[in-house]
């Protein structure tokens, strides 16, 4: 190792040093919770441009949302500056999936279906399409199989639509292979996938989880562009590799070639995105994609974030449950480490286990807010902000039931994915407050006869109703004069 490799990745540790210089070849970086994962992939890629002399844009970096693509270009910017060293990072491929399948489609259109100001429809666009045109769709045999019979009106059959459309084209499903099927159905949906097809082809026009499916078409279709993308794109990264779907996989691979320098990222006891059609099998199989011992796989398992009492909590409940099915395992086998250096002298993990179940939510959330309270007046906890709640799903009634309880009681909860803020009375009077602003609100939301959505019931019922009920009451009387 040189002195200015030393100087690079000075603060790395052996197993990140390790990956950091693990440059060529399949590379499987199994990156533990606070582990430096991002630091890690920020020190790989500057060592490549630095020291191996990699061109910004020969490098593909994907990224699982647009902020993590944002804040990996200011921590690679950074540390280049801080290096002192130029280069200039827009050429490079960072982004999503979808953005940098996007990018290969824009530069290389004359080779896909798409012709010149092509429209990206969003998921809204894409049903207006189809409900446009879902007269086509009728025709088609067997087709109310897929889309449901008439009786439900176009709007509903266009739903449907969308949603099987959308599942062929995320799971990169040749249409030929379902008109095969013996099943009616499947043939019938891959009519209409044909159908939308040429429909797309003839307004010019692709959405969101076609961007994806056309990029592999473009790629497995066109030998040639396949060829210039692999001569120029040399080292490939993947970060969140556990949340990838099939069709990902199937894209990386075709850019990776023989070359193989395809590094990915990504912890198995993180997957969250399966409803999505990712699959941890793509992070568990990775290097059995390779000959026997091509692959490196690294560990990152010390992790820089949590005090030791959460990391020997999160390794007991891991040991604790049932990771194989007798024949596989669906977890790379993993004991994650506490930082070295001196952390506070306060319990941080409680276990608490109940099984008194009569008259259950009661008593859980009366001791749930007394444990509250308890910590509040021993001063531990000072601020609300300083608790947070894990549940598998915040949606779930026994979950939104407890949040009501501790708001009744004074403890304010900011819960945004449970659809809770619109249930606020201030959101829905405030809501309604517009639509009496602008009278002529459901008149412009219906763009067409007949059609109707499910939101609407709570906007007339639940905000614009409860406004003039509040409006009319004696003592707003004096805001209507
Ligand atoms: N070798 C190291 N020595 C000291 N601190 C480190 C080291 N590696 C990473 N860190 C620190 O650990 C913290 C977490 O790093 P980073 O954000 O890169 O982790 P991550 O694995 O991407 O996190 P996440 O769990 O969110 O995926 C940061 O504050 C980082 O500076």
């Amino acid at each position: 190792m040189t002195a200015s490799t030393v100087t690079l990745q000075s603060k790395a540790n052996p197993q990140q040093l390790e990956a950091i210089l693990a440059t060529d070849g399949p590379v499987l970086i199994i990156a533990g919770p606070g582990s430096g994962k991002t630091f890690t992939l920020v020190e790989r890629i500057v060592y490549l441009i630095t020291h191996k002399g990699v061109a910004p844009e020969s490098l593909l970096v994907v990224t699982f949302t647009d902020k993590a693509a944002r804040e990996l270009t200011t921590r690679i910017s950074n540390r280049l500056a801080e290096l002192g060293i130029q280069f200039n990072l827009n050429e490079m491929y960072l982004g999503t999936f979808h953005s940098i399948c996007l990018r290969l489609l824009e530069d290389y259109r004359e080779f896909t279906r798409l012709k010149r100001s092509f429209t990206l429809f969003d998921q809204f666009d894409q049903q207006y399409f189809l409900y446009q045109r879902i007269k086509d769709f009728r025709e088609l045999p067997d087709a109310q199989l897929v889309i449901g019979g008439d009786q439900l009106g176009r709007w509903a059959q266009s739903e449907n639509l969308l949603k099987w459309l959308n599942k062929v084209s995320e799971e990169a499903i040749d249409p030929a292979t379902l008109a095969a099927a013996p099943e009616v159905e499947i043939r019938a949906l891959a009519a209409c996938f044909n159908k939308y097809q040429d429909l797309l082809h003839e307004n010019n026009s692709l959405d969101f989880s076609g961007i994806q499916y056309e990029a592999l078409r473009l790629l497995e279709m066109c030998p040639d562009v396949l060829a210039q993308l692999r001569e120029k794109l040399t080292y490939l990264m993947v970060d969140e590799y556990q949340d990838t779907n099939t069709i990902q996989e199937r894209i990386l691979l075709l850019l990776a070639g023989d070359k193989r320098n395809l590094c990915v990222v990504g912890d198995d006891d993180q997957g969250l995105y399966r409803f999505r059609g990712a699959t941890i099998r793509n992070i568990l199989e990775f290097p059995a994609l390779f000959d026997e011992g091509q692959c490196k796989r690294v560990t990152l398992s010390v992790n820089y974030r949590s005090h030791p009492d959460i990391i020997r909590f999160y390794n007991e409940w891991m040991r604790e449950q049932t990771w194989d099915d007798g024949s596989r395992s669906f977890r790379f086998a993993k004991q994650i480490l506490p930082r070295e250096g001196d952390f506070p002298d306060m319990p941080t993990a409680l276990r608490l286990t109940a099984t008194d179940n009569k008259d259950e939510t009661t008593n859980w959330h009366a001791e749930v807010l007394a444990f509250l309270k308890v910590l509040n007046a021993s001063g531990k906890l000072t601020d609300w902000n300083q608790v947070a709640f894990l549940f598998r799903s915040v949606k779930n009634e026994k979950v939104v039931k407890l949040a009501r309880f501790l708001e009744a009681e004074g403890v304010p909860v900011f819960s945004p994915r449970s659809n809770m803020f619109f249930e606020r009375e201030e959101i829905r009077l405030m809501i309604g407050a517009l639509i009496f602003l602008f009278p002529q609100f459901p008149k412009v939301r219906a763009w067409a006869e007949g059609v109707t959505l499910p939101i609407w019931d709570y906007y007339d019922q639940q905000c614009f109703t409860a406004f003039t009920t509040e409006l009319r009451k004696p003592e707003n009387k004096p805001l209507l004069d």
